[in-house]
């Protein structure tokens, strides 16, 4: 049987955010799109599959449960909400894209034999496509630090295991006190595992001041979450039913154990398949996908969007990727990566961590003349929403310009951190004062209005 031939005006490999958010528009636009996808269980890409979705419906169940109910059951009851939940995501990313008039996804690895030309699948199977415009989206994989006896170990888990696993570990180790390492260390730990974190940094959260790591720190911990940190991980020893995990900290050599352990110390993109050379498409040293501000690679018809490119690994970012290719391919073409403002993140540890801008030791680095807006969440007369859902744990902070008012950064240690960032954001790119912020009316009880008091809890920034 001859391959089969497929031309399109848009091929987009990965069916992650930034992909599938392009084809919908190029497909609503008329244009005939194929988009390619290595995975059955992958379509929609890493966030409603393996990342956020399931990370943080697991931040749900696990904050929601008892200490009556029988832990293991518990687990594996939420692993299966969380199945149901990915699944009916994955069918309904697949089926709004495939059922549009003018987009066909197909099932198979993507890789070039031309800058115009990929192959998916292998034999009989095998599809060509050609198209004049190509988006890549091929996303991000765990990098496995070369430590002596990690990739090698059976205890050894992903953060995809993780959120699909069937049985609750004992023990987890988890190298790496990032996004990933911190969240999943959070979750564990409220489901009933005795959680360990190995971070090789002197501090916990180094980026966030000192005050914002030591809160969450301090929360963490208080959870029961192990934490060490300036810990050079050496060797990893499987003995049995758990690995012995030895690391230096200090200049001494101590040891952990665990029947799970999970590296998570960054994602690198993935472009192993694609076969770039045969499209002539430019990487850099740490393996991204270089692109210019309006994401095309070293190949102009060639497009980058999502972790691939070596942007921030968020969701989000992906997203805002697709509105520059898709103002490129359909628009006025004015859009770009130098457009974005105040993009902020959220570590969802519980209550999650927010943030915006410029911390407060950033602005003091900048010579910048700021006073600091500052409170504990227990002390927020203004806000007793935190009393009402009984989570008062945290800390929220605002630097603020002190010539303008305007807003700086902010660190939001706190309940609803995730939906309160958002609009602090929105004042930094709209340049609402803080003044204005503390003014405003909000609903009550709600998070939002612990700005009419906290804005008012200003010392200058030193
Ligand atoms: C556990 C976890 C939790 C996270 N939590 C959050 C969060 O809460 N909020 C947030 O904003 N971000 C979060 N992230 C990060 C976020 O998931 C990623 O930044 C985002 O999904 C990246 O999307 P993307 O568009 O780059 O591609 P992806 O969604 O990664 O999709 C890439 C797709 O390309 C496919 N592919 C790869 N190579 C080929 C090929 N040669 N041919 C065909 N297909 C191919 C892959 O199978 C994959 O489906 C999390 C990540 C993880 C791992
Ligand atoms: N809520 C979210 O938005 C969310 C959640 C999870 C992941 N993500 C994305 O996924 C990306 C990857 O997450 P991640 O946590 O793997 O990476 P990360 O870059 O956020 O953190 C990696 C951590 O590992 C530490 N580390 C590196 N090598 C080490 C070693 N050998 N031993 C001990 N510690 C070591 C680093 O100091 C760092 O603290 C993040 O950058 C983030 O953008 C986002």
């Amino acid at each position: 049987m001859a391959p089969t031939t497929l031309s399109a005006d848009v091929l987009v490999i990965g069916f992650g955010k930034g992909g599938k958010m392009a084809a919908h528009g190029l497909a609503d636009a008329g244009q005939r799109v194929v988009l390619v996808e290595r995975s059955a269980n992958m379509y929609g890409g890493t966030c409603p599959n393996v990342g956020c979705v399931p990370t943080k419906m697991l931040v749900h169940y696990a904050t929601a449960r008892h200490l009556k109910d029988d832990a293991q059951e518990y687990f594996a009851d939420s692993v299966e909400g969380v199945r149901a939940l990915t699944s009916a995501f994955r069918a309904g990313n697949f089926a709004s894209l495939d059922g549009k008039p003018t987009a066909t996804v197909l099932t198979g690895t993507a890789r070039f034999t031309d800058p115009h030309t990929v192959t998916v699948g292998e034999g009989d199977d095998r599809v060509t496509v050609t198209a004049p415009t190509i988006l890549l989206n091929t996303g991000s994989a765990p990098v496995i630090p070369p430590i002596p006896g990690l990739a090698t170990s059976e205890h050894l888990v992903s953060s995809t295991e993780l959120t699909q696993a069937t049985a609750l570990p004992e023990r987890l180790v988890v190298v790496g006190g990032g996004y990933l390492g911190l969240e999943f260390a959070s979750i564990y730990q409220h489901f009933g595992t005795h959680v360990t974190v190995l971070e090789a940094a002197a501090e916990l959260l180094p980026r966030e001041d000192d005050d914002i790591a030591a809160t969450a720190r301090e929360i963490l911990e208080g959870d029961g979450v192990r934490i060490i940190t300036g810990a050079k991980v050496t060797k990893v020893v499987d003995r049995g039913a758990v690995a012995r995990v030895e690391y230096e900290q200090d200049g001494e050599t101590h040891s952990v154990e665990a029947g799970a352990l999970l590296p998570a110390t960054g994602r690198r993109p993935v472009t192993d398949d694609l076969h770039l050379d045969a499209a002539g498409v430019k990487t850099a040293a740490n393996g991204a996908i270089e692109v210019d501000e309006y994401l095309r690679t070293s190949r102009p018809h060639i497009y980058a969007l999502g972790d691939v490119n070596g942007g921030p690994q968020f969701t989000y970012v992906s997203l805002d990727d697709s509105r520059i290719v898709l103002d490129q391919l359909l628009g006025q073409g004015e859009r770009s990566t130098a457009d974005r403002v105040a993009v902020p993140r959220t570590l969802f540890i519980t209550p999650p961590l927010a943030t915006v801008g410029l911390s407060e030791r950033e602005a003091r680095e900048q010579g910048l003349n700021f006073t600091v807006a500052r409170e504990k969440v227990a002390d927020i007369v203004a806000m007793p929403r935190a009393y009402t859902v009984e989570e008062t744990r945290g800390l929220m902070k605002f630097v603020i310009d002190a010539d303008t008012d305007l807003i700086l950064g902010a660190a939001l240690l706190s309940i609803d951190a995730q939906e309160v960032i958002n609009t602090v954001a929105l004042a930094i790119r709209h340049h609402i004062t803080a003044t204005e912020l503390r003014s405003s009316i909000y609903t009550h009880p709600s998070t939002t209005e612990a700005f009419n008091e906290v804005f008012g809890k200003v010392t200058p920034g030193h």
